[in-house]
């Protein structure tokens, strides 16, 4: 953890941060004293995440200390530009100059690569590569012009992007050009005070994740066991340690890191046994079935 009062005065912007991954984000940064603007489609989600920032920080605040404003939701499509610039705008005009983003909106189904339709490729690849990088533009745009620094962007990936998904080939694609806009923004942006860096989740199973995720874990009555041991960790992950390694990114004690992708994953993507199981094609694994 952080020293208490790392992110007093500072304005973190954290899209999609009203549910899961985001949200546990958004607790840790305004634990350290961050004000939070919240950036999604639903204002239900907005809700969901500014309640659980007040409770965090009303927990944390000695007795009788006045509240502070700390987060606020603003609606955005992060597909669209211009949903994008005015988000940042109300969240500004609220909480003061964002200088944090996290890109941590995303979108992913499971589905076979030759049943993907162009629609489905598009928006899961739109809003994860594209919502990225209009949300990234936006804070260089603002930061550049009122000559502010230092800031930080931190990327949210997946490690599909170095492994490959089957079945999930339009998030690992999409992920991998997250990857590779953290390294080139990272060189053109470092002269511009604004450090630019990756972290990738490993398993973080919530209550948040959409149905058609939710569907595949449920198919195994015992799946938090299951998933438990198929890490080499012996555990999944807790999305406040997800928050931890944000707030750590994105602080000055990571001032001189940049164009790096840090992975919190108990060492599951370089798990490769000696004894491999036998191969079920991604075919057979994603249809219906008893497990
Ligand atoms: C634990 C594992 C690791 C987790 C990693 C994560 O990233 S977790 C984070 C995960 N969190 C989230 O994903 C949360 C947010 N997710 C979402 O809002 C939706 O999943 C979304 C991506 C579809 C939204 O896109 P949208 O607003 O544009 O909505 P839209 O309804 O207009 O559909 C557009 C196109 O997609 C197509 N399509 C849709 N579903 C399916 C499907 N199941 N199957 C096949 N195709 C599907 C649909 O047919 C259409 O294509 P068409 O017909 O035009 O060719
Ligand atoms: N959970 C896990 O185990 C893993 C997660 N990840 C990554 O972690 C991050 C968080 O995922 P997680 O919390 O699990 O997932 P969630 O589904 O809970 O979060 C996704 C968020 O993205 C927002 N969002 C989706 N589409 C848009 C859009 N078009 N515009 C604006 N916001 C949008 C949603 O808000 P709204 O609906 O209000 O728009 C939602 O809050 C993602 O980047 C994901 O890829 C990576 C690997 C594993």
């Amino acid at each position: 953890m952080l020293p208490a009062g790392s992110y007093d005065g500072t304005t973190v912007l954290i899209t999609g941060g009203g549910t899961g991954l985001g949200r546990a984000m958004a607790v840790e940064f305004a634990r350290l004293g961050a004000r939070v603007g919240i950036v999604s489609r639903d204002p239900a989600h907005h809700a969901a995440g500014v309640t659980a920032v007040e409770q965090a920080v009303d927990e944390a605040a000695p007795a009788g200390r006045p509240k502070r404003a700390v987060a606020v939701g603003a609606v955005a499509d992060v597909r669209d530009p211009e949903q994008v610039a005015a988000a940042f705008d109300a969240v500004e005009s609220a909480l003061g100059p964002v200088s944090v983003l996290v890109n941590n909106a995303a979108a992913n189904f499971p589905v076979l690569a030759a049943e993907l339709s162009p629609g489905g490729w598009r928006a899961v690849v739109d809003v994860v590569l594209t919502g990225s990088f209009l949300c990234s533009r936006e804070l260089h745009r603002r930061h550049v012009a009122r000559g502010a620094r230092p800031g930080a962007i931190l990327n949210i990936s997946a490690a599909q992007a170095f492994t490959g998904g089957p079945g999930m080939v339009h998030s690992a694609s999409a992920k991998a050009g997250v990857d590779a806009m953290t390294k080139t923004l990272a060189v053109e942006w470092a002269p511009d005070g604004i450090r630019v860096n990756g972290l990738v989740p490993g398993l973080f199973p919530h209550q948040d994740l959409p149905a058609s995720l939710r569907a595949l874990r449920e198919r195994d009555p015992d799946q938090d066991a299951t998933d438990a041991r198929r890490q080499p960790a012996g555990r999944v992950g807790q999305p406040h340690e997800l928050g931890w390694a944000a707030t750590y990114l994105c602080s000055p004690f990571a001032g001189f890191l940049t164009g790096h992708t840090l992975v919190l994953d108990g060492g599951n993507h370089l798990r490769r046994d000696f004894v491999m199981p036998p191969v079920v094609p991604v075919a057979e694994q994603l249809r219906p079935r008893s497990l």
